[in-house]
């Protein structure tokens, strides 16, 4: 199969793709919206997208494009340690508290928020497409005084050196990949064994019911459906107008959650199921 992810080389996600994916060939997409949009016009059989971090919540440009825009499904989820590292070209690595900017993806500047405003109070951070992104940026512009934020990978991919160690705010630093296509496919490498099912659904009332998130909640909660995350979202349409995610853990008994979805819909929800899917520890290599 082709295996689309955020890449260049060095990401994290391209640690976590390699690992479901050991066999396949992996193409690196530049933006998460590229990735999705590779699988719905066939460039691509599944694409490899960062969805939630611990420090920094979810990744919107991800759900909002699986809500909006994505025609297929979430097909797994790889949970993997997030280690971030600053990193600096090697001709400055004498003077890296000298830099003047640091680059990298939104989510890792987050989640470096405290060792950023210790270390560089006065410095400005610049929001690249990826982490590994970042790191080859530094490595192509050597005469400019900036630093990256990203994995250990991507300085040997890039030959930077890492002047500071994990650096992010906590070290139980963990992100969730999901795993998207338009057909299922059970492909996944022996290597792996599954924590769990998992299913995520989004939901929106399509008028403004008095309690309607109550209502919603109650159909998931009187089958016993065990719920680890509920996020609101703006629809893009009008100011306070959302769409729900809810994941769903444990959900061995999938005519359950389908029985739920048909109750919300009945109650006025409009439901997207965005997948059932197994999740997989996989570690950062
Ligand atoms: O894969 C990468 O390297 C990314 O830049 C993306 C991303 C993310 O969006 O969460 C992936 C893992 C880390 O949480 C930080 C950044």
């Amino acid at each position: 199969m082709k295996i689309g992810y955020l890449g260049p080389s060095g990401s994290f996600t391209q640690m976590a793709t390699q690992q479901l994916f050991p066999d396949d060939e992996l193409l690196p997409h530049s933006t998460i919206p590229s990735c999705l949009k590779a699988v719905m016009n066939g460039e691509v059989d599944v694409s490899v997208v960062p969805i939630e971090n611990t420090i920094e919540g979810t990744v919107n440009p991800t759900l909002d494009f699986m809500y909006h825009q994505f025609n297929g499904h979430i097909q797994g989820e790889a949970i993997m340690q997030i280690s971030q590292q600053l990193m600096v070209h090697p001709d400055n690595a004498a003077g890296w508290r000298q830099v003047d900017r640091i680059l990298s993806h939104p989510q890792a500047l987050a989640q470096c928020q405290e060792f950023i405003s210790d270390t560089f109070p006065d410095k400005l951070t610049e929001a690249t497409f990826s982490t590994a992104y970042a790191a080859k940026y530094v490595k192509e512009n050597r005469g400019q005084a900036i630093a990256a934020i990203a994995p250990k990978r991507a300085a040997d991919e890039y030959g930077l050196t890492i002047v500071k160690e994990n650096i992010q705010d906590i070290s139980q630093n963990e992100t969730r990949f999901w795993v998207a296509s338009l057909a299922p496919f059970n492909a996944y490498t022996k290597n792996l064994t599954s924590q769990g099912k998992k299913v995520s659904i989004a939901v929106e009332m399509t008028r403004n019911v008095p309690g309607g998130l109550h209502k919603i909640l109650s159909a998931l909660s009187w089958r016993g459906l065990d719920l680890s995350k509920i996020e609101s979202r703006p629809l893009k349409t009008r100011l306070g107008e959302y769409f729900f995610l809810i994941d769903i853990v444990n959900a061995q008994e999938l005519a359950l959650v389908q029985l739920a979805i048909e109750e919300i819909t009945l109650l006025g929800g409009k439901v997207k199921l965005l997948g059932e899917y197994d999740v997989f520890p996989v570690s950062s290599v």
